[in-house]
């Protein structure tokens, strides 16, 4: 399965092509559209989101409520381009740059604006902002929505929560609960956090940094139940699922680091409190005493859940704007200030679930026979067997 997004932030819509989605699975468009809702919540997010209310229209490869096997598209519009149409729209650029007022020459530090100008020898920077902007981040999660499914009906579930916002960290164990308790609790929370009792610390912090013209970043934690053992592989570099999943974690705005289980811990404990002892019984196969790795071991899947984290930094907007350059005058300025989220960590964790759902459903579709829904369900069910029964794996040809 690939997939491609395209549309700039206040054009008219915002687009994906998802190709290599076996044929005849149901797909439950309402379920994409809650996706959406979710990732448009969050306490300390700007106005925009009360502007959009995102919503897929299907225009390819989806007939009677399945997937056909063909490419299957969806398009979001974006509510707020009428309110951007003129600045969006085809005046010539010199007009714009004698008038100056619309054009973007003060480059926000931490965003694209200042090295995309260069690189694409853009005259206004709104040109590199529209395209590097999260809003891309929608079209993400429609498609990691899909994957959710997939994985879903083959018994994978995956959920993502808020562990730390503004450097206030949720204290509950998680490992303690269930992957439905994880997620209902995050979703009832304004913050995405599990931790109820860290909620209103949270929202308090989010004012006050609002009030001071101030951003914040924090932690999400990505979990995955169910998988089959052996996804992704150790035989070269650009198949290890690890590495896939940080490439895709940090592939979302503002996201600077990954780790996984343990994470950066792991570098402080002796090798005796970090491996997994392994086990075995009938009824589950192999399985380990413990999860420090969190799920992955040779860049592959090891049966146990897949438990990644992304940090992410705070918004580069500020209102209280930092120091840059016109780029015309050359002069000392403050950066300009385009309307802007507080913090966004909560729809952040909406969208690291979806870029691992998607991530994983890609190593799934490339394991198994999936030309028919049934075919990858099948040998989904076949393989899970095999996997748990050494009888199976280990016997004479
Ligand atoms: C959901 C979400 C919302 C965001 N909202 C804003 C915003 O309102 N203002 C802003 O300057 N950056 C925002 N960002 C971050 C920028 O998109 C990001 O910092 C920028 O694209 C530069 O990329 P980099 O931080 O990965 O280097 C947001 C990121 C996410 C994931
Ligand atoms: C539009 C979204 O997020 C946007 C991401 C973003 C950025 O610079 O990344 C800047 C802001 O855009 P605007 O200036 O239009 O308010 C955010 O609102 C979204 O998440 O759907």
């Amino acid at each position: 399965m690939r997939f491609i997004t395209a549309g700039e932030s206040h054009g008219p819509v915002l687009t994906t092509i998802i190709e290599g989605l076996p044929a005849g699975m149901p797909l439950n468009i309402n379920e994409i559209n809650e996706a959406l809702a979710k990732r448009q919540e969050g306490y300390g997010r700007g106005n925009r989101m009360k502007i959009e209310t995102d919503k897929v229209e299907v225009t390819s490869g989806v007939r009677h409520g399945k997937t056909l096997g063909s490419p299957v598209t969806f398009s979001v519009v974006n509510k707020d381009y009428k309110n951007w149409q003129s600045v969006m729209s085809a005046e010539p650029i010199e007009e714009e740059l004698s008038k100056k007022s619309r054009v973007v020459h003060r480059p926000r530090p931490g965003h694209a604006d200042l090295v995309g100008g260069i690189k694409y020898h853009h005259k206004d920077l709104r040109n590199v902002l529209e395209r590097s902007s999260a809003r891309e981040t929608t079209m993400r999660v429609a498609i990691g929505a899909v994957a959710s499914q997939l994985l879903s009906a083959l018994g994978v579930e995956v959920v993502a929560y808020v562990c730390e916002l503004g450097g206030i960290k949720g204290q509950v164990d998680v490992s303690e609960m269930s992957l439905a308790e994880i997620r209902d609790r995050a979703n009832q929370s304004p913050v995405k956090m599990v931790d109820a009792e860290k909620e209103q610390q949270v929202k308090d912090k989010i004012d006050e940094t609002k009030k001071a013209g101030n951003t914040l970043g924090g932690v999400v934690e990505v979990i995955a139940e169910g998988l089959p053992i052996g996804l992704g592989s150790y035989t070269q570099w650009d198949k290890k699922i690890d590495a896939r999943l940080a490439k895709a974690m940090v592939s979302i705005n503002a996201f600077k680091g990954v780790e996984f289980g343990d994470g950066f811990e792991v570098g402080r404990r002796y090798g005796s409190e970090v491996m997994d002892e392994i086990a075995y019984n009938a009824e589950l196969g192999f399985y380990r005493l413990s999860n420090h790795l969190g799920g992955i071991e040779g860049g592959m899947t090891n049966g146990m859940p897949v438990i990644v984290r992304g940090v992410k930094k705070p918004i580069p907007t500020l209102y209280r704007p930092l120091q840059s350059v016109d780029i015309y005058s050359k002069e000392e300025y403050q950066a300009s200030i385009e309307r802007s989220d507080t913090t966004a960590v909560p729809a952040a964790s909406i969208i690291a679930q979806a870029v691992v759902a998607t991530e994983l459903t890609q190593a799934i579709l490339e394991k198994f026979p999936n030309d028919s829904f049934d075919e990858l369900q099948q040998a989904v069910a076949n393989y899970r067997e095999y996997s748990k029964n050494p009888d199976m794996w280990l016997e004479e040809e």
